[in-house]
């Protein structure tokens, strides 16, 4: 069923306080599992993604206690069991690329699958990580199945080109390995790098001994991994689908709580929005972004900041002039190919813009309402309505195929936008 965007006469001005970072709460869960006493993790996100993880370790045995409002409890098996029914990962790059791993330390296999499209999604370079590990898999693609074995080695030369989460993934357990591990990334580059600096990070804080020995090398000394309480921060990727809202027009956002010094990839995005064309202010850990008469198109790498591309596509399409956004090749195996459909979706709409080997290049549109509505196919993609909805404030009509999507890491992002846009 069609699901009808507000649009917005004029300039939108709201504070919006947006919900915990799926990427922190997702570590901050399996952290958890991992470690060597009860944690307690305030400010969770609640929703689809951190749902699946929660299920995914209770079924290997972690105790997950209390409920997000006032902080969960979180207890370490004895021992990890083999989840009698699998693991359902959805369409969750955190659970398929950070569960596999703890799966080694389980004492018999463990199944893994999703929905239809997380088979399209990038597993080869993990699981081949897995079985250098010792490891049985049975596939290259979900679902699949490990079974752990014992390990000749505790290096892993991994290609992690086409996702920054299989580092993450085997950093995360690496300490608990009986030699520790040593990781050699040994693909051409690493996209979304903030995130695995957000993993080593949040380990460092549990006392995990990491040497970043260089740019592609991780040596993780054995030992336990402390028992910790955790408070996530708000999710400054989805923090920056609001400010785009006065982005385009030229109203104020405000965002409270802003985590000063961050991990967050969704952090870049203030840097990006300037670039735009767009004032941003700072004052404590409030950010306000403003917007400017008419945003600037711009050539801009995403590399480190891959999932803020549909957003950007969306400012690039109503910006004056060019935008191009280089460095996401990899975004082709995220929730869907976000490549194909930016261009596709955006083709339908009226606007111009095409794919290039590494990304994608927006023709400004001058006078947005002039396009024609459409229907915009958001291929399961929470992203997908993110990107639909900023434009929707300058298209009046549009609408998108499926709002529930949402649900995978804000769901109530319908409630929380139309309070936002005062619609
Ligand atoms: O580890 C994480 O929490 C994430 C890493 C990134 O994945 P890629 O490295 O596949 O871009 C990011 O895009 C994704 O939204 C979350
Ligand atoms: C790529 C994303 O998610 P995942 O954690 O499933 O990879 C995303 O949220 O943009």
């Amino acid at each position: 069923m069609a699901h009808l965007l507000p649009s917005s006469p004029g300039p939108v001005t709201a504070e919006v306080l947006v919900p915990g970072s799926k990427s922190e709460t997702n570590r901050a869960f399996v952290i958890a599992a991992l470690a060597d006493g009860p944690c307690t993790v305030k400010g969770a996100l609640a929703s689809r993604d951190s749902d699946l993880m929660i299920a995914a370790l209770r079924s290997m045995g972690v105790t997950v206690e209390g409920d997000v409002s006032d902080g969960l409890r979180i207890t370490a098996p004895q021992r990890f069991t083999t989840a009698a029914s699998g693991i359902d990962c959805g369409l969750a790059g955190t659970v398929m690329r950070f569960v596999p791993p703890v799966a080694l330390l389980a004492g018999g296999p463990t199944h893994f699958y999703g929905d239809p499209h997380a088979s399209n999604r990038p597993m080869a370079g993990l699981l081949d990580a897995l079985r250098q590990l010792g490891a049985d898999v049975d596939s290259d693609r979900l679902p699949f199945t490990v079974t752990p074995g014992r390990s000749a080695s505790n290096v892993v030369r991994v290609d992690s080109s086409a996702t920054s989460q299989y580092i993450s993934g085997l950093l995360l357990v690496a300490a608990r390995l009986p030699r520790g591990l040593r990781i050699e990334q040994v693909g051409a580059t690493v996209p979304s790098r903030p995130h695995i600096g957000m993993t080593v990070h949040m380990l460092r804080q549990h006392d995990v001994h990491i040497d970043e020995v260089d740019d592609n090398t991780w040596q993780v000394a054995p030992g336990p991994i402390a028992a910790r309480d955790m408070t996530v921060e708000p999710d400054l990727t989805n923090a920056s689908v609001f400010l785009a809202a006065a982005a385009v027009t030229g109203g104020s956002v405000t965002v409270p709580s802003w985590p000063a010094v961050n991990q967050q990839a969704g952090g870049l995005f203030l840097d990006i929005a300037r670039r735009l064309g767009a004032t941003v202010d700072q004052d404590g850990d409030r950010v306000t972004l403003h917007g400017p008469e008419r945003l600037q198109g711009i050539d801009v790498d995403l590399h480190a900041s891959s999932e803020l591309t549909p957003v950007v596509a969306s400012l690039g399409a109503l910006a004056r002039g060019t935008t191009r956004i280089r460095g996401v090749g990899h975004i082709r195996g995220h929730e869907t190919d976000r490549l194909a459909a930016l261009v596709t979706e955006f083709t339908r709409l009226g606007i111009t813009a095409h794919e290039t080997d590494d990304g994608l290049v927006v023709e400004g549109v001058d006078s947005p309402t002039d396009l024609a509505p459409t229907e915009f196919e958001t291929y399961a993609d929470h992203r997908m309505v993110h990107s639909a909805a900023i434009l929707a404030l300058r298209v009046p009509g549009l609408s998108v195929t499926d709002l529930a999507c949402v649900a995978k890491t804000m769901p109530n992002f319908e409630a929380d936008w139309l309070a936002a846009v005062g619609a």
